[in-house]
């Protein structure tokens, strides 16, 4: 199957590069970026070098020749492409969040208009596998969502409260630099940013009413200095309390046989590189403590989205994605 990548110089294209080299089907046959343009893959991703021979081109939406095409580009830009890719007949995995929310929804929390809306299903196959299935789109969630509603997801409907409290390495601003992730402003350091307001409670908000949940919800996220990973905090206030037994059996029930959820203490070096989401929980009776590790860039991006693909085509959920996790 050819695939292709349009942001392919990002961050989450690189990861998508990086990941199809191990797909039995799929071959990535078009990687864009419109100021690399014409400049080989290796320029901006030495660690491909030996593994494509691609050269990054600019096609316009309508010119993008593939199977299957990911968008990795960000929030605003993706609806410029997806229509017109739909109509060609391609499948479409969207990593931005411009379909992961309801078009009014998006409007407010993004600030923007939607110039080109149609809902899609929210691929977080652990929790909506049915809905992927044999889809031609899905929408790729945002990477602290993943991490953080499948930390809370066994205990959505014995909730009163849900907080979340998140740390994030750097790479989740994408390739751009900024002030926010200029060296000395991030090492040696921990800063809270966006309290109360950041863009991604609304689709934490979403999936925890999608699962029965009637709980309040709160985020808070922290940037860290390590390049990838988000380790989450979920502070879960039930209804009635929980013992700790009781607790780990729901969580071992409802994860059964998800091949890329582990019941262990999360860290972020476990899980660096994969697909993985490692899940720990600690009960205190009312208020029961759920940590979740992921990498950001796969589970929270390109792999994340590599398992929709699968889920999508009827491939094996795992392909390309059983490279183990890289410790430490
Ligand atoms: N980084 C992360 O941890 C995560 C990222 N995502 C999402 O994945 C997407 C990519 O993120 P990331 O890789 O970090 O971002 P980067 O900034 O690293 O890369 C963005 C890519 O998109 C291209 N691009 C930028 N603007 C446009 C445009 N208007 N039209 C076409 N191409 C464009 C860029 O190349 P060029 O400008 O040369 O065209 C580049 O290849 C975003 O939607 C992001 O929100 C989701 C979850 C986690
Ligand atoms: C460290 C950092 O800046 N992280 C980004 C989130 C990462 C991301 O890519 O968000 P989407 O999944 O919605 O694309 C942020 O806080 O906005």
């Amino acid at each position: 199957m050819d695939v292709a990548i349009v942001g392919a110089s990002g961050y989450a294209g690189g990861e998508l590069i990086r990941l199809l080299q191990t797909h039995s089907e799929a071959e990535v046959v078009t990687a864009t970026s419109r100021a690399l343009e014409g400049r080989p893959v290796s320029s901006q991703h030495p660690h491909l070098r030996g593994y494509t021979d691609l050269a990054f081109s600019n096609p316009a939406p309508g010119d993008i020749d593939a199977d299957f095409v990911f968008l990795a580009v960000p929030h605003t830009a993706a609806m410029n492409y997806a229509g017109a890719l739909l109509e060609g007949g391609a499948r479409v995995v969207d990593l931005s969040a411009d379909y992961r929310l309801p078009k009014a929804v998006f409007e407010a929390v993004y600030g923007v208009p939607h110039t080109d809306y149609f809902e899609a299903p929210y691929g977080i196959p652990e929790l909506r596998r049915d809905e992927v299935r044999g889809k031609q789109f899905v929408s790729n969630p945002g990477c602290f969502p993943t991490g953080a509603t499948l930390a809370a997801a066994p205990l959505a409907r014995q909730a009163a409260y849900v907080i979340y409290d998140s740390k994030t390495g750097v790479s989740g601003a994408g390739d751009n630099p900024s002030a926010t992730t200029h060296y000395p402003n991030v090492a040696d350091g921990v800063n809270a940013y966006k309290w109360t307001s950041h863009r991604h409670l609304a689709e934490m908000k979403q999936e925890l009413a999608a699962l029965g949940s009637s709980a309040h919800c709160f985020f808070t996220p922290h940037l860290v200095p390590v390049n990838r990973g988000i380790l989450t905090t979920a502070h879960i206030i039930l209804k009635e309390p929980m013992g700790q037994e009781e607790v780990e059996a729901l969580y071992r029930h409802f994860y059964q046989g998800e091949y890329f959820v582990r019941l262990q203490k999360p860290t972020l070096s476990a899980v660096r590189g994969s697909n993985f989401c490692d899940i720990g929980v600690e009960s205190e009776g009312e208020r029961v403590v759920v940590v979740s590790a992921i990498d950001n860039l796969v589970k929270g991006a390109a792999g994340q989205a590599i398992q929709n693909m699968n889920i999508m085509c009827g491939y094996a959920e795992n392909d390309g994605l059983k490279v183990p996790p890289c410790l430490p």
